[in-house]
């Protein structure tokens, strides 16, 4: 954790980057955009007096966790699955989609039946919770190839557009929650930085808040 004032900021390399780094430049942030499209891991950004750690976006809530960065940002199914020990301080609004349970069409209950997923502990809750036993399969990604080759009768992941379902001929059967990215804070850093992460805060609110 730094003590100079300066914010490490876990950022997620990806989809979510360029939304946030365009949320933090209206809330009057400098953020160059030299670094959309970068390669670079460590990014100081002096003129905001933060450092962008770019991170995969699963493990930010880990980097948080352990205060190598202060704050993070992070979608909403990452927080639910992961599970840490951190302040979830601001709804952003951005990377909208939604968890769901997708399958095909002629989908029939079976017993047990197997479900597929990256998100194998959110899975696994909301089928405990339905009082259904499922066998939870955990994948890494193409998460939709599983119900048309045969590994799960059921799969849980996100639709944003609904393109890939309708390209592969699946269908939503349940939405188990909506998805925006959240801005998260150590615990300790939001005590020790708290002026920084507050006025953060306010500049960001006050962008969401107008958007709305
Ligand atoms: N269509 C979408 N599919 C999946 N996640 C989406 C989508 N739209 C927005 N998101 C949000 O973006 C976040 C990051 O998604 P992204 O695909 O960049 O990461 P990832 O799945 O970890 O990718 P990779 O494994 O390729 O690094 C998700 O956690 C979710 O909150
Ligand atoms: O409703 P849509 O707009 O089609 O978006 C949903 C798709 O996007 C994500 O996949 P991603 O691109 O992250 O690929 P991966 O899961 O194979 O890594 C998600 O897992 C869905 O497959």
């Amino acid at each position: 954790m730094t003590d100079n004032g300066t914010l490490k900021v876990a950022m997620p390399k990806g989809r979510i980057y360029k939304q946030a780094s365009k949320l933090f430049r209206q809330a009057g942030l400098p953020i160059p955009e030299d670094f959309d499209d970068s390669r670079k891991l460590i990014i100081p950004v002096p003129e905001a007096n933060m450092e962008f750690i770019m991170a995969k976006p699963v493990d930010v809530p880990t980097y948080v966790e352990y205060g190598v960065a202060d704050i993070g940002i992070v979608g909403k199914d990452v927080l639910m699955e992961e599970n840490k020990d951190v302040y979830e301080l601001i709804d952003l609004g951005i990377a909208k989609c939604r968890m769901s349970v997708i399958g095909l069409p002629d989908w029939k209950p079976v017993i047990n039946p197997r479900v597929a997923t990256k998100y194998a502990n959110v899975a696994s809750q909301y089928f405990r919770e339905q009082g259904q036993q499922v066998e939870v399969i955990k994948l890494n990604g193409s998460i939709e190839l599983a119900p048309l080759i045969g590994l799960a009768d059921r799969i849980v992941d996100m639709v944003e557009t609904g393109q890939t379902l309708k390209e592969n001929g699946l269908v939503e059967m349940e939405t188990l929650f909506q998805v925006t990215s959240r801005l998260i804070a150590n615990r300790v850093s939001y005590r020790l930085k708290n002026t920084a992460i507050q006025e953060l805060c306010d500049r960001l609110g006050a962008i969401i808040g107008a958007a709305v």
